[in-house]
């Protein structure tokens, strides 16, 4: 299946288990069953066969999968987000967590720079990464290709930053401001709400 046409809990379920299979590398194992994948991944041994037809790996089920020749399968059609440049936008308590996790903990995410435009936080370096005004957001765009902007602005300013960088060609927002963003098709939006998490897990457990 070509990947455009990978059903987006597939692509969801592929990300775990690249993350699974990672593990049991480093914990020096060589071959994995489909059963052990799917207990770690809490779904079936169906459910992993079929993804991995899906994204065209075809190794013997009956003999165990080589861990390495699956992880080369898997990022032959995932688009490393390691080597995409990607921009923040909201320098304020959030966008620095953020900053500070990915510069520290998780330093092959390239985030090229972060924007404010709030003068006292423009042409400083925050939580390891430079932060311009929104005045440069045209250009850094441009000449970095950035395609993926995290958005930690105020809920009353999300839309009209998206709306700019949408018109500048990014191609997918992960948006934390609580608000549901209009972008066009040719854009995704992946919207994290820890309170809405909350909320729900508050409602279902009271239920349990
Ligand atoms: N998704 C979640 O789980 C979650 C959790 C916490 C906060 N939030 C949301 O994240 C956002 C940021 O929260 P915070 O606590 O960091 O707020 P904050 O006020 O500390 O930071 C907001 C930052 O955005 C900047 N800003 C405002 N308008 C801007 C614009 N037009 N262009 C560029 N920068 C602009 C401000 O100068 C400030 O630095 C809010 O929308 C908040 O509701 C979401």
């Amino acid at each position: 299946m070509h990947r455009a046409n990978l059903p987006e809990k597939t692509v969801e379920r592929t990300i775990l288990y690249k993350r699974l299979l990672l593990n049991l590398q480093k914990s020096g194992q060589q071959m994995v069953f489909s059963y052990q994948l799917a207990q770690l991944a809490g779904n079936s041994a169906e459910q992993v066969r079929r993804d991995l037809m899906q994204i065209g790996f075809s190794g013997n089920p009956k003999k165990g999968y080589v861990i390495k020749d699956m992880l080369q399968a898997i990022e032959a059609v995932l688009n490393n987000p390691f080597q995409q440049p990607i921009i923040l936008i909201g320098v304020g308590n959030l966008g620095k967590a953020i900053l500070s996790y990915f510069t520290y903990q998780q330093p092959h995410i390239n985030i090229v720079a972060a924007f404010d435009r709030d003068p006292n936080k423009v042409d400083r370096v925050i939580a390891g990464c430079r932060c311009y005004s929104t005045d440069a957001l045209e250009e850094i765009v441009a000449r970095e290709n950035v395609r993926l902007a995290i958005l930690t602005v105020p809920a009353s300013h999300a839309q009209e930053i998206t709306d700019r960088l949408v018109y500048l060609g990014i191609k997918g927002i992960l948006n934390f401001a609580p608000v549901p963003l209009k972008v066009p098709d040719t854009v995704i939006c992946e919207q994290l709400d820890i309170m809405l998490q909350l909320e729900k897990l508050a409602f279902l457990t009271q239920v349990k």
